[in-house]
């Protein structure tokens, strides 16, 4: 479980990016941390593993204050993930991947084989061990990212707009793959985005934030869509624009379920006889 406690954060200008944030994450689960864009989404991801300090309160992992721990040692603990995938771009894949590994003290052949077994995880062909990242996809890349966050088997993943920089049909593709990820490894994972859509889609809780990091609502994405909890948080999400409508029609016998414009969104299943 990851605890901010009274957390803020003012940068050099005077921007109070953060202000007095108290928030729980709990344990293997995704969070998704959506606001626009300067909501301190960020900057909140980044107090979690000292790539930011926090101007005051504190952070605590399983108890532990992170402030207290070695940031180096830290963040080899912790995967992170970015939108641009930050690869190495003169090292092949393998390395790449097994960076953690190394740095962590594995020999070269473990941490390969290691690393190799990472890619599987994440759906990568083996085949790609050899390339270098710019003889990659842009969704490729985004994979050899989370597996390099993955490969050294850390309880926690952070991921700061990890499918922001793909078209929709691979990020729709790579947000499957990291539910599938999830259901094997049950991590902790905190995930940035500005996209509802993608908040709702692979959070298991949501943590809306507006300006100053300061939370909107929090909430499973049913709580959530079922009970906006004032104005921001509705036309947010978008139940005031009719975006997220949907009504019952009966067509040749069966209830087919429309959008706010008609189109049928699917079919409505009888309940299961037991
Ligand atoms: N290093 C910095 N120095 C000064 N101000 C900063 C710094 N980093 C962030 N900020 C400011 O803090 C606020 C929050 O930034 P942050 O990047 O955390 O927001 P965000 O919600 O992640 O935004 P985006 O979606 O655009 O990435 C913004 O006003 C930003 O300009």
């Amino acid at each position: 479980m990851i605890e901010l406690r009274g957390v803020s954060k003012r940068f050099g200008g005077g921007t109070d990016a953060v202000l007095d944030l108290d928030l729980v994450i709990p344990a293997h689960q995704v969070t998704v941390l959506v606001g626009s864009s300067g909501s301190g989404k960020t900057t909140v991801l980044r107090m979690i593993n000292r790539m930011v300090e926090p101007t005051a309160g504190t952070v605590l992992i399983d108890g532990d204050d992170v402030a207290a721990l070695d940031p180096v040692r830290l963040r080899r603990r912790i995967g992170y993930v970015m939108q641009s995938s930050g690869l190495l771009p003169h090292r092949r894949v393998l390395d790449n991947v097994a960076t953690v590994l190394r740095l962590n003290g594995m020999g070269r052949r473990d941490a390969q084989a290691r690393a190799l077994e990472t890619m599987d995880t994440v759906g990568l062909d083996r085949a790609m061990a050899d390339r270098y990242p710019h003889q990659l996809s842009g969704g490729q890349q985004q994979r050899v990212g989370v597996a390099r966050a993955l490969a050294a088997d850390p309880n926690i993943l952070l991921m700061d707009e990890p499918f922001g920089a793909v078209d929709p049909i691979v990020r729709t593709d790579l947000q499957d793959e990291l539910l599938r990820i999830q259901n094997q490894l049950a991590k902790t994972i905190v995930l940035v985005t500005h996209d509802i859509d993608e908040a709702f889609r692979v959070g298991d809780r949501v943590v809306i934030l507006r300006e100053g990091g300061r939370i909107a609502q929090q909430g499973t994405p049913a709580q959530i869509m079922a009970a906006p909890a004032d104005q921001f948080v509705a036309d947010f999400v978008g139940v005031t624009r009719g975006r997220r409508s949907l009504q019952v029609r009966v067509q040749d016998g069966r209830r087919i379920v429309v959008d706010a414009e008609g189109r049928p969104a699917g079919v409505l299943e009888e309940e299961p006889t037991a």
